[in-house]
């Protein structure tokens, strides 16, 4: 089937077609029941039960079809944004609008030189050749770092380099990278360490600034959901109706707690959305209030906007 001619009346979806951020991506697309099949080798796949068509890109391309209105959503980093957003010429709106955080995919940009070295800040650094996969976000940094004029040249030499960043030290390439970081596993391994953070980032839905439709509203929608229920999960518990007021401040809920009648005289069951993070610490001041029973249980799906 020639796909290219089949995306007539549907809403692009770009996805990760590869990477830190695509199995999460995925799995977020089965929460939210969007169904498809991608062909081998094949980088777009129609979605079997809605006009949605999901298109398979790197996600430092991302931005850029969505941006230019190529695209109308997508799933991508917070700093293939910035690179992208970085690129655009002084004063120019960025066609990329952030609209949610996901919440996985967390890393942080930053600055690096040999653990052994003489250098221990970014701006020892200017002058130097640096090496990165994001050339305009490190040239900002630099830029700023220098106190240079707009349009000025760059003191620094920003280098690009398309992966394996972290080993251009040690090759002498560079005098420091700009790279992510997350455990900081590979950091260690290459024999460097941080000195300066450029930008933090999170995986993000991003719609082009132009698209805005029920199916597009209807996804976020679904997406925002998913995500709430991963982040949160349901608390139950019995307390006596005097610690109510109290309780209710351990468990506000994200409107309000929903409070139930029990059988037992002067008693209630409240249930209430808790942060999956902070959930041991409230088990532990519920108790210390009095409540008794308490459930925790996983949400599968929620609506709640
Ligand atoms: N170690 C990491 N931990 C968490 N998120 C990361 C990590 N590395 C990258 N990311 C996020 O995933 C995005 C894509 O990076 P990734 O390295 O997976 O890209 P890729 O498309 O496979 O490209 P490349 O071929 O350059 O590796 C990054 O922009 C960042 O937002
Ligand atoms: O702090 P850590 O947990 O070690 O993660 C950081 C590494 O992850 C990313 O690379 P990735 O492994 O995706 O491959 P790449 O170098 O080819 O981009 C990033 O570019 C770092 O090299």
């Amino acid at each position: 089937m020639d796909l290219v001619n089949h995306l007539e009346g549907r809403l692009l979806f770009a996805v990760p077609k590869k990477g830190r951020l695509q199995q999460a991506t995925l799995d977020l697309l089965a929460g939210c029941d969007i169904q498809f099949r991608r062909e081998t080798r094949l980088d777009i796949a129609l979605v079997k039960n809605l006009p949605i068509a999901l298109i398979f890109l790197p996600a430092a391309d991302i931005p850029t079809f969505v941006g230019e209105g190529r695209v109308d959503l997508g799933i991508t980093g917070r700093d293939q944004v910035a690179e992208h957003d970085s690129t655009l010429p002084a004063g120019e709106t960025s066609g990329v609008e952030e609209i949610l955080d996901l919440g996985f995919g967390g890393c942080k940009l930053q600055v690096q030189v040999p653990q052994k070295g003489d250098i221990t800040e970014a701006k020892q650094l200017i002058g130097r050749n640096v090496v990165t996969s994001f050339t305009a976000l490190s040239e900002a940094f630099f830029s700023k770092l220098e106190g240079a004029a707009p349009g000025s040249k760059l003191q620094t030499k920003i280098k690009y380099v398309g992966g394996s960043v972290e080993a251009a030290c040690a090759l002498g390439v560079a005098d420091g990278i700009v790279d992510l970081v997350e455990s900081g596993e590979t950091m260690k391994a290459a024999g460097l360490k941080a000195i300066d953070t450029v930008v933090e980032s999170n995986a993000v839905l991003v719609k082009s600034r132009d698209s805005n439709n029920d199916l597009l509203n209807l996804i976020t929608s679904r997406i925002r959901g998913v995500i709430t229920a991963q982040k949160f999960v349901l608390c139950q518990y019995n307390i006596p109706r005097s610690e109510l007021a109290i309780a209710s401040k351990i468990t506000p809920g994200k409107r309000a707690p929903t409070i139930t009648a029990l059988e037992e005289e002067g008693w209630v069951a409240v249930s209430s959305m808790v942060e999956k993070k902070r959930v041991a610490t409230v088990m532990d001041e519920l108790i210390k209030v009095g409540a008794t029973d308490i459930l925790v249980l996983n949400i599968a799906n929620s609506r709640t906007d």
